[in-house]
């Protein structure tokens, strides 16, 4: 497997605060991998550190040479008074021509959005021109922020079916930070569960089945409860190293 970005024992801080403390991740070409955790726990961060928008405090980040990234972040604001359309976004910031447009959103299931205002778009209509644009660059990895923020169900989980779907046509793998754990645990390949380090990953069986997982999320019968009370001394189904995890009296989602 062809690793394309990985990190080895990443820290970040903001101000004084360690916001990511030790972070070993990787993802390989074609894989689906989802990032879960509170709020807080610093899983945008991990994403802006993988593309370079974060400044390690100690250890490294690793990206394969010429890779290229399809980014979707977070947050994006559109002036409403902003006369920007839709045709116009996509060649920001690298012109792509009308052909290349048209089969992007097509690709994403919003044909003819073209000529439209950005601004005055549904919430799922734009995340659909947000990956759109993102395949625009040809990805060998497409990341996505939380991109089904504020849809609704059925429209997060025909977002999910198109992920899935460009994965499968391009071979691009996709890392997604995401609060939808239903759509994650069946979507993913990987999940990793975040709290300022990595408190489990594996597939999404086996996280879907780890204490600190189900501690973190309320699931369980320990709940939320359980958050301040659970421990970590297990090992991991998948050979991996245990780990102890930390908690700041983060609520669950
Ligand atoms: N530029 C910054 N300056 C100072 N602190 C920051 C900055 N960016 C993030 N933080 C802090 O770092 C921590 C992690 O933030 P981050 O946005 O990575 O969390 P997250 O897991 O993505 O949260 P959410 O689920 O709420 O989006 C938070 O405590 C946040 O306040």
């Amino acid at each position: 497997m062809s690793t394309l970005i990985s990190t080895q024992g990443l820290s970040v801080r903001h101000g004084g605060n360690t916001v990511l403390s030790n972070v070993q991740f990787s993802i390989a070409r074609g894989e689906i991998v989802t990032v879960v955790g509170p709020n807080g726990s610093g899983k945008s961060t991990l994403i802006r550190a993988l593309i370079g928008l974060e400044t390690a405090a100690t250890g490294k980040v690793s990206r394969a040479s010429g890779l290229s990234v399809g980014y979707v972040p977070q947050k994006l604001h559109i002036d409403a008074s902003l006369p920007l359309s839709v045709r116009r976004f996509l060649s920001l910031p690298k012109r792509v021509s009308d052909a290349q447009a048209d089969e992007a959103l097509e690709r994403t299931g919003v044909p003819g959005l073209g000529p439209r205002p950005l601004a005055r778009l549904s919430g799922g209509q734009f995340q659909r021109v947000l990956l759109a644009r993102a395949l625009l660059v040809n990805p060998d990895i497409l990341i996505l922020d939380e991109p089904t923020q504020g849809l609704d169900q059925p429209g997060t989980a025909a977002f999910y079916k198109l992920i899935e779907e460009v994965r499968s046509q391009t071979g691009a793998a996709v890392l997604m930070v995401s609060h939808d754990l239903h759509v994650v645990m069946s979507a993913s390949d990987r999940v990793i569960c975040l709290n300022g380090h990595v408190c489990c990953e594996g597939t999404p069986k086996v996280v879907a089945e780890a204490p600190e997982y189900r501690a973190l999320f309320g699931i369980g019968t320990g709940g939320a409860f359980a958050l301040y009370q659970h421990h970590h001394d297990h090992g991991h189904d998948d050979g991996s190293a245990s780990q102890t995890c930390g908690h700041e009296g983060h609520t669950h989602v």
